[in-house]
This record gives C-alpha cells, sequence and structure tokens, in this order.
C-alpha cells in the first residue's frame, strides 16, 4: 500500500481536498512546471490577449508580465504584425493544428512552437533561444564554404555554385562564364616582401575584384593566387556570351590599373585571365574549369596581364604535349636519345669543330627533330636531366677526340638551355661532367640564347667567369632573333656570336638579311668576338658572309648534322682527299 505521506494531497496540507483546493493547487503546480521549464512559454486567450508568459518568456522577450498579461499581443509587440510570427499564430488558429518552425527574431534566433487549444479557443507558445546553434552553425558553414584570409566563397562552393549554374543553363537555355585569374606577379611578392604582405595584397585583390562584377557574379578564391569569377545568365548566344564575358574579364584587369598599397608601399600587380563560356552542352564542372585553366595559360603564354578565351584547338594542343611528356619520361628511362654532329667550319675551310644536336630515336616514329620535342622538355623541367644527358654524352665525345690525332684540336659545341643554366649547381655539373669524362674544358664551347642571358644578367655573368677561368667557351645562339639588349653583350664572357639562319635565308631575297648579318659582323669586331653563320646552304650565300667578314660557318652546304661514326668517316675522307 501507498504511504499517504508521500501523496501529493497530504504534501499539500490538511483541509485541501475541495475541488477548488485541488484546482488551486494543480494550478499552483503547472505554474511552478512552467516557470522552471527552459523554454519560454506563452499563452493567449481567443482574442489574442496575453493570458500567461513565464520568466523565461520574460528574458527573451525583454518585458516584465505584470505589464503584458491581460493585454493584446499584437499592441504589446506591433512590430511583429503581418510578419512571419503573425502568420504563424493564424495559421495555427485557423488549421486548428501546432505549427513550429525558426525564424529570426531580433536580436534572437528562436525555435517557436504554436499549439492551438480548441476547446479554450486559446495558444499555447513554446520559444527556444537557438541563437548559439545558429551561430555554430554559420561559422561551421563560413569555415566549410569561405576562405579564412579573404573571405570570399572558397572552391568547394564554387563547385557547388557552377553545378547549380550548369543545371539552370540546361533547363533555362541560357549560359553562363567561368574567368579564370592568376596573379602574375604574385610569388615575386611573396618572397621579397613577405608572405604577410603577399596575404595582404591577397585580401585586397578580393576586394578588387568584388567591386568590378556585378553582386549576383560569385568572385572566388580558388587556391594561392588563384581566383575565379562565375557569371551567370549570359545570353543563350555564343557571340554576345562570348562579348559580355570579356567585358567583364577587362573590367576586372581595369580593377589591377591602380596600384595596391600594402604597409605604406605602392604594390602593382597584374592578372591573366582565361574565359571559358558554358552552356547545357558544357559537361562536367570539372570540364568547365579546366577549359578555364586551360585559357588562363594561354593568357601567361601570351604575355601576362592579357585576356584569353578558351580555344578547343588549345586543348588538343595540350592533349599532345601531356602525352609528349610522358613519352619523353620513357624515353629517357630508355635511352632512345642520341647525339648527332653538325661541323662548324672555318671559312678557309678548317674544320673547327662540331655542334652537338639532339636527336630521339623514338620506337615508332624514327628519328625525332628537337624542335618538335625541346619545347615541351623546357616547359615540364625534363630539359634539366635531358640536358645532363646531352653534356655528358658530348663531353665523352669530345674526350675521344682529343685523343685522336686527326681530331685532337676539334671543338665541341653544347646547346644549354635557360632552365639548366639557371639551377645553382650548374658550374658544379660542368666541372663534374669534364673531370668525369676526361674532356679537355678548353675546348667545350656552351651556346647559350639571349633569353637566357638577359635573365639575371648578375647571377648569369658570374656563373659564365667561373667556368671560364678553366677554359670553357661561350657562344650567343640565334643572335638577333631574341630581345637583344647590347647594353649587356660586353659584360658578358663570350667569344662568337651565331647569327641565326633565318637570317643568312634572307641575304638573297627581300627581308633585311643583309644589312642584319653586316651589323652582327661588325659588332662581332668591336666586341672581339667571332661571328659563325649558321644554316648556310649555298655557295652564294657562303660568298656573302666571307664577303661580310664571318669568321666560321655550318650548314647543309658543309654537312648535314651526323652521328658520330660517320662524322669520323666524314673527318678521315677530308684528311686523306
Ligand atoms: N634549314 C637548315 N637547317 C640547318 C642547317 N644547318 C643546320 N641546321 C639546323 O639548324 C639547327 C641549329 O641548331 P640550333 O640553332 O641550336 O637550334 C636547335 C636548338 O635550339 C635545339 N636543340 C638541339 N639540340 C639541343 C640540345 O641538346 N639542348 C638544347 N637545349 N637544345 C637543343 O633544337 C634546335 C633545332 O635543332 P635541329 O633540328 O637539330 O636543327 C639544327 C640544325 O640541324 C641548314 O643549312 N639549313
Amino acid at each position: 500500500m501507498q504511504d499517504s505521506t508521500h501523496s501529493p494531497s497530504a504534501q499539500d496540507g490538511a483541509g485541501g481536498n475541495t475541488p477548488e483546493h485541488s484546482a488551486a493547487r494543480l494550478a499552483a503546480r503547472l505554474t511552478a512546471t512552467l516557470e522552471s521549464i527552459t523554454d519560454a512559454f506563452l499563452m493567449l486567450d481567443r482574442d489574442w490577449n496575453l493570458s500567461y508568459m513565464n520568466g523565461e518568456a520574460e528574458r527573451l522577450l525583454q518585458c516584465r508580465r505584470e505589464q503584458v498579461i491581460g493585454r493584446n499581443v499584437w499592441q504589446v509587440f506591433p512590430e511583429a504584425v503581418g510578419g512571419p510570427y503573425y502568420r504563424a499564430y493564424h495559421k495555427a488558429v485557423e488549421s486548428n493544428s501546432s505549427v513550429s518552425f525558426e525564424e529570426y527574431y531580433a536580436p534572437l534566433n528562436l525555435w517557436t512552437e504554436i499549439r492551438a487549444y480548441p476547446s479554450e479557443e486559446g495558444l499555447a507558445i513554446y520559444f527556444l533561444d537557438i541563437s548559439a546553434r545558429k551561430a555554430s552553425e554559420a561559422e561551421i558553414h563560413q569555415l566549410a564554404f569561405y576562405d579564412r584570409l579573404t573571405g570570399l566563397p572558397n572552391r568547394q562552393l564554387l563547385l557547388n555554385r557552377i553545378e547549380h549554374a550548369l543545371t539552370l543553363c540546361g533547363r533555362i537555355g541560357h549560359s553562363g562564364a567561368v574567368l579564370f585569374i592568376d596573379l602574375d606577379n604574385f610569388k615575386a611578392i611573396n618572397d621579397t616582401r613577405g608572405h604577410d604582405k603577399g596575404d595582404i595584397l591577397l585580401q585586397l585583390v578580393a576586394q578588387r575584384l568584388q567591386s568590378a562584377v556585378r553582386a549576383s557574379d560569385t568572385v572566388a578564391r580558388f587556391g594561392g593566387d588563384e581566383f575565379v569569377v562565375l557569371l551567370e545568365d549570359l545570353d543563350a548566344d555564343a557571340a554576345s556570351a562570348t562579348a559580355g564575358a570579356q567585358e567583364s574579364a577587362r573590367k576586372v584587369q581595369h580593377a589591377f590599373c591602380q596600384p595596391f598599397e600594402i604597409a605604406g608601399v605602392q604594390q602593382y600587380s597584374t592578372p591573366s585571365i582565361g574565359i571559358t563560356i558554358f552552356d547545357r552542352d558544357a559537361g562536367s564542372v570539372d570540364d568547365v574549369l579546366q577549359r578555364a585553366d586551360l585559357a588562363m595559360y594561354q593568357a601567361k603564354a601570351a604575355g601576362r596581364n592579357t585576356i584569353a578565351c578558351f580555344d578547343p584547338e588549345m586543348q588538343l594542343r595540350v592533349a599532345a604535349s601531356v602525352a609528349l611528356e610522358a613519352d619523353l619520361r620513357r624515353a629517357l628511362a630508355q635511352e632512345e636519345f642520341v647525339l648527332h654532329y653538325q661541323p662548324q667550319v672555318g671559312v678557309d675551310g678548317r674544320l673547327a669543330g662540331a655542334e652537338a644536336l639532339l636527336r630521339w630515336n623514338h620506337p615508332q616514329r624514327g628519328l625525332v627533330s628537337p624542335a618538335e620535342f625541346i619545347p615541351v622538355a623546357e616547359d615540364t623541367g625534363l630539359i634539366v636531366p635531358l640536358g645532363q644527358w646531352v653534356l655528358r654524352s658530348a663531353c665523352r665525345q669530345l674526350a675521344q677526340w682529343a685523343g685522336g690525332a686527326a681530331t685532337a684540336a676539334l671543338e665541341m659545341a653544347v646547346n644549354v638551355s635557360a632552365h639548366q643554366f639557371h639551377r645553382p649547381d650548374f658550374v658544379g655539373q660542368v666541372l663534374a661532367v669534364l673531370a668525369e669524362t676526361g674532356a679537355p674544358a678548353g675546348r667545350l664551347k656552351l651556346e647559350l640564347t639571349e633569353s637566357l642571358l638577359l635573365k639575371d644578367v648578375a647571377g648569369t655573368v658570374e656563373k659564365m667567369f667561373l667556368l671560364r677561368e678553366v677554359g670553357v667557351g661561350f657562344a650567343l645562339d640565334d643572335f638577333g632573333t631574341g630581345y637583344s639588349s647590347l647594353s649587356y653583350l660586353h659584360r658578358l664572357p663570350l667569344d662568337q656570336l651565331k647569327i641565326d639562319r633565318s637570317f643568312i635565308q634572307e641575304i638573297s631575297g627581300e627581308g633585311h638579311g643583309a644589312a642584319i648579318v653586316r651589323i652582327i659582323v661588325a659588332l662581332g669586331q668591336a666586341l672581339d668576338m667571332t661571328v659563325l653563320a649558321e644554316g648556310v646552304e649555298t655557295a652564294a650565300q657562303f660568298d656573302f658572309i666571307v664577303a661580310e667578314g664571318c669568321q666560321a660557318y655550318q650548314g647543309y652546304l658543309y654537312s648535314r648534322p651526323l652521328p658520330a661514326e660517320r662524322l669520323a668517316e666524314f673527318i678521315a675522307a677530308r684528311a686523306g682527299g
């Protein structure tokens, strides 16, 4: 049997068993319960008058119950009239059911549940302050979808928006565009001014980009110094969509005209911008971004601070070069390269030496010209191991010549690419190869190009002098085709200028070939360098370069590039004849 001293009625004291007393006790208990729950709680009667309010509701709604009980709720909270709460209260009454929702009610985010009581024709309303949960949800969203440094949408949000834009294109039939933006000189700024200044630049760029485009366009940080602008809602017509995207790209470019002020210093930065237009047939998000990225590379290649539109041929070229790169790596591992040697001759007919020219002995394609694969090797950095292989093989050959009576005096010219030359250990590598092969340093001539020399002139001069100390000579290849700057020529320890074959070919034609040959010869004399004409094919060209004072030449007239054994036969035949 239940212990009566523990029953609620026993605790309520004596004489409290009348229906009135029971009701009063129940009301008191209910009130105590309603005051202790964590929800805010309100009751309205059927005339919208507030009939009850607990302490938590007082706190959340910032009012005192004695001032509001009995008053019309819409008079107490006039700002709510017509708003979401107003509509929800009416809906609950009309539908005679409960309604719950989340809504911002300044300055709080509230979860609200409204229950209609048909019998009493009133409403019971519960509120819960969910501001803290909302704030942490917002923070999680911010971290997941926005870039911390710039506050811009991040790559993930951009991908979502492009996906969405592609779906819309399919449904509505309009088109959109992606502008892929890369800062041209960001690495240099980061390296010279420090990462904190680099970060400031990225933040300023983010602001400029946002003000350069419409508020409805997405500006996202893709990563590092790469930004993407997504334009939706362009015309369905391809030509006018392209024109619209180009116009936006020009605005973006224009936003970089003014310098950025970073820690009191004016800093200029320029963008390379690639554009791709997309419509319902654009494929996947990745396809679209890849095209924009390719177009951006095209813009960079065109000289920076430029805008380029995606061109499908470009994609084919890139695909071919990716395939070629893989093939080159394999070729290097399987030693499919060989050197051919083209004689370099004095105009008096004396054989001076040979230029080592790289050939790729491809298992399917036969001999492949370096003109086809050197640019890819340069772009991918493969030129470094490849150039090292050339240097070692040519020096081995040079050492062999040094031991033969008829070939002892021959020089070996070796092409050196900019990538290879600007490696910090270049001098050490050349010295190591000379030591390893036993080739005479005094008969090794490195052929450098003008563009190579222009980059970091001081470092270049230093390397050249270090090598010259052991006897290595230098020729300037393809002279006249690059950014000739006469001002640096006299600072460099060069032994020879090579006139590019394009000028030799022009000698008898309409062009300025003859005049250019004359100028280069005069320059060589003034700077005490020998001048060698490349690509001499005819007797007339030979006569001209002799008359102009070139000391040496190479070209089909004398000999094509030859494999080592054929060159040995060639030399022996000449010695014999
Ligand atoms: N039309 C015509 N052409 C002539 C004549 N005489 C020689 N040539 C060609 O002209 C090029 C001369 O080499 P280059 O200017 O250094 O130009 C070279 C050089 O820049 C690069 N290259 C070749 N081997 C190497 C290498 O080992 N390392 C690097 N970095 N580049 C190389 O590839 C370029 C092309 O090499 P090749 O195809 O061997 O082409 C060679 C040679 O075969 C002629 O009378 N008429």
